[in-house]
C-alpha cells in the first residue's frame, strides 16, 4: 500500500488508513461560559478523556498497523504507573510518539508541513488574520522554532510564554477531535468542509493547508471546495442567510461507489448542498452518479446525519427510531427549486420531520459547458428506513427480507433519546461487521446483542488479541464499546471521531 494512497468507496470497506486527532490541552480549558460558542455541552475531565482515547488509537493501530502496537505497549508498560509519561507515546509533539504512516494525527501532519519557511509563514499568516491577532502574537509564532510546539499552540490557541505560563492566544479547537467533519473522502478525492460555525472555522482553514501541503502533496486538484460565490457580498443580509454555504463532514457519507448520501442539518445548508451537487457532478473522478439528500430537524441533538444513522453491515444499520418513517407523514410533492427546497417549511425542530430526495447526474451533458444547468429530482423517498433498504438492496445487493435496522436503545423511549444523545447511532466500522460505539449506551448494547453480535471491551479484545485466541482478521459481527463517560461529553462517537482516507472496496 503506497503511503500516500486515498481512496475511500463505501462506509464498510475494511479500514486501511485515517486520520484522528488525539484530545489536546484546549479541551481542558473549556469553561460553561463559552460551552454554546464552542459546541460543547459540558466540561470534560482530560486525563480520563484521553486514557479512553488512547484505547481508541491502540484498537485502530490492532487493526490498521500492528506493528506499532509493540511500540505503544512498550511505552506503557515502561512508564510508572499513573505517570503521564507512559502515555507520551500517544501524543504527536512528544519524541516516543507512534507515528504511523496509517493512523493519521492531524497535529503531526501539521507539524510536518511546518517545517517549510514558506508554509509555516503563509500559515501563521492566514490564521492570525482569521483570529484577528496583532502583529506581536504573529512575531511571536513566526519565532516558534520547533514545528511540533507551533503545530500544538495553532490547535490549542495555548501559548507557552517567557514566565513559563499558560496563555490564551486565540480560542482553542476543542472539536477538533471529531476529524469526521473536516474533510470527507469520496473516491480518491477529497471535499473540503466549510464549517458552519465560527468555533470550527480554523480547523476547517488548517485541513485546507494539512491536504494542500501534504495528503494531497502533487495531487491538488483532487482538493473539492465549496463556498459562496464571489458577488455574495453583494446580496442583501436576508439572501445572505438564505444562500450561506456551509457544510461538515458527519452530513456526508460516501455510502456506495456511485453513491453519496449528504444530511441538510443544522451544519449544512440547502445552498451548501446545491453546491456539494454541482461540484461533484461536474469532477467525473467522483464516480458519483446519484446523491440522496436527507434533510432533519435543525437542532442541537442531531447536528449531523451521522448522529442519526450510520452503516454497520451490507445489510444492517443502527438508526434513531424517532426518526423512523413510521413516525412520518410527508406531505405530497411540489414543484421545487432545489436551492429553496429545505428553507420552505419553515425550520421548526418539533416536527421532527425527515425528507429525502435523489438527484441524479444528468446523463450525456457537457457538465463544464452547461452554465446553471438545472438536475432533476427523480425520487422522493418516503423515509430513512426505505433509503437504508434501498441501499442495502441496490447498492449492495442484498435480499429485501435480509435488511436489518438496528434502534437506538432498541427503539425504546426515553433510551432511544438518551443513548442517541451520546452517540449510540455514530458508530465507526472497521472493517464490515466489526464497529466502534460506546458503553454507556447499554439499551443499544443490548439490541445489538439481540441481533447476533458480540460485545467486547477494547481491553477484553486486546487479551484475546494478545492470546491468539482471535485477531482483527477474524472477528465477525462484533461491537467494541470504549469506555465512554467523558469522551461522549463533547457530544461525538467513534463515526466523528475518524475521518477515513483508505477503505478496502467492498
Ligand atoms: N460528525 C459529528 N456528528 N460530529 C460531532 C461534532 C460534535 C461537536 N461538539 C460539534 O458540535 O460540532
Amino acid at each position: 500500500m503506497p503511503a500516500n494512497e486515498i481512496k475511500v468507496t463505501s462506509e464498510i470497506g475494511r479500514l486501511r488508513r485515517l486520520l484522528i486527532h488525539s484530545p489536546d490541552g484546549g479541551i481542558g480549558k473549556v469553561i460553561p461560559a463559552k460551552f454554546k460558542e464552542w459546541l460543547y455541552d459540558d466540561t470534560v475531565q482530560l486525563s480520563q478523556m484521553r486514557k479512553d482515547y488512547n484505547d481508541y488509537i491502540k484498537l485502530l493501530l490492532y487493526f490498521l498497523d500492528p506493528e506499532k502496537v509493540e511500540l505503544v505497549k512498550n511505552a506503557e508498560s515502561e512508564g510508572l504507573p499513573k505517570d503521564s509519561l507512559q502515555y507520551d507515546c500517544y501524543k504527536p509533539d512528544k519524541s516516543t510518539y507512534f507515528n504511523s504512516d496509517k493512523v493519521l494525527d492531524s497535529q503531526y501532519l501539521l507539524s510536518q508541513i511546518l517545517h517549510d519557511d514558506a508554509v509555516k509563514k503563509q500559515i501563521i499568516s492566514a490564521v492570525c488574520a482569521w483570529e484577528g491577532t496583532g502583529f506581536r502574537t504573529e512575531k511571536k509564532l513566526l519565532s516558534i522554532q520547533s514545528p511540533f510546539t507551533l503545530a500544538k499552540v495553532l490547535i490549542t490557541g495555548i501559548l507557552h510564554d517567557e514566565n513559563g505560563e499558560d496563555v490564551y492566544i486565540f480560542q482553542p479547537l476543542p472539536n477538533f477531535i471529531f476529524t469526521r467533519d473536516i474533510g470527507i473522502t469520496i473516491n480518491d478525492q477529497l471535499l473540503l468542509s466549510n464549517a458552519a460555525t465560527p468555533a470550527r472555522e480554523r480547523e476547517s482553514m488548517l485541513m485546507r493547508f494539512i491536504s494542500q501541503y501534504h495528503l494531497f502533496k502533487g495531487r491538488e486538484d483532487a482538493l473539492m471546495e465549496v463556498s459562496e460565490p464571489g458577488n455574495y457580498f453583494l446580496t442583501s443580509e436576508e439572501d445572505q442567510s438564505a444562500y450561506k454555504i456551509s457544510v461538515e463532514g458527519g452530513d456526508v457519507m460516501m455510502i456506495a461507489p456511485n453513491h453519496l448520501l449528504v444530511g441538510c442539518s443544522e451544519r449544512t445548508t440547502a445552498a451548501g448542498i446545491n453546491e456539494i451537487i454541482h461540484t461533484i457532478f461536474k469532477n467525473n473522478k467522483t464516480g458519483i452518479e446519484k446523491i440522496s439528500v436527507i434533510k432533519i430537524p435543525r437542532h442541537r441533538s442531531v447536528m449531523h446525519i451521522d448522529t442519526v444513522f450510520t452503516q454497520v453491515k451490507r445489510n444492517v444499520w443502527v438508526l434513531f427510531g424517532q426518526f423512523s418513517e413510521k413516525y412520518d407523514a410527508l406531505s405530497k410533492d411540489k414543484a421545487f427549486s432545489y436551492r429553496h427546497l429545505f428553507l420552505q417549511e419553515g425550520e421548526n425542530a418539533a416536527q421532527f420531520k425527515i425528507e429525502i430526495y435523489r438527484f441524479y447526474k444528468p446523463l450525456n451533458v457537457d457538465y463544464d459547458a452547461t452554465q446553471n444547468y438545472q438536475c432533476d429530482i427523480q425520487d422522493r423517498i418516503t423515509g430513512i428506513e426505505s433509503l437504508l433498504h434501498d441501499i442495502s438492496v441496490n447498492d449492495f445487493n442484498v435480499k429485501p427480507e435480509d435488511v436489518k435496522v438496528i434502534y437506538s436503545g432498541d427503539g425504546v423511549f426515553p433510551y432511544d433519546e438518551r443513548e442517541q444523545w451520546t452517540d449510540s447511532c455514530n458508530l465507526l466500522a472497521l472493517k464490515e461487521g466489526v464497529v466502534i460505539g460506546y458503553d454507556r449506551n447499554e439499551k443499544t448494547i443490548q439490541a445489538f446483542e439481540n441481533n447476533g453480535f458480540t460485545i467486547y471491551t477494547p481491553e477484553q479484545l486486546f487479551e484475546l488479541f494478545e492470546q491468539k485466541v482471535t485477531s482483527p482478521d477474524d472477528l465477525e459481527n462484533v461491537l467494541i464499546v470504549l469506555h465512554s463517560s467523558e469522551l461522549s461529553r463533547a457530544r461525538g462517537g467513534a463515526h466523528c471521531m475518524s475521518c477515513p482516507l483508505l477503505r478496502d472496496e467492498i
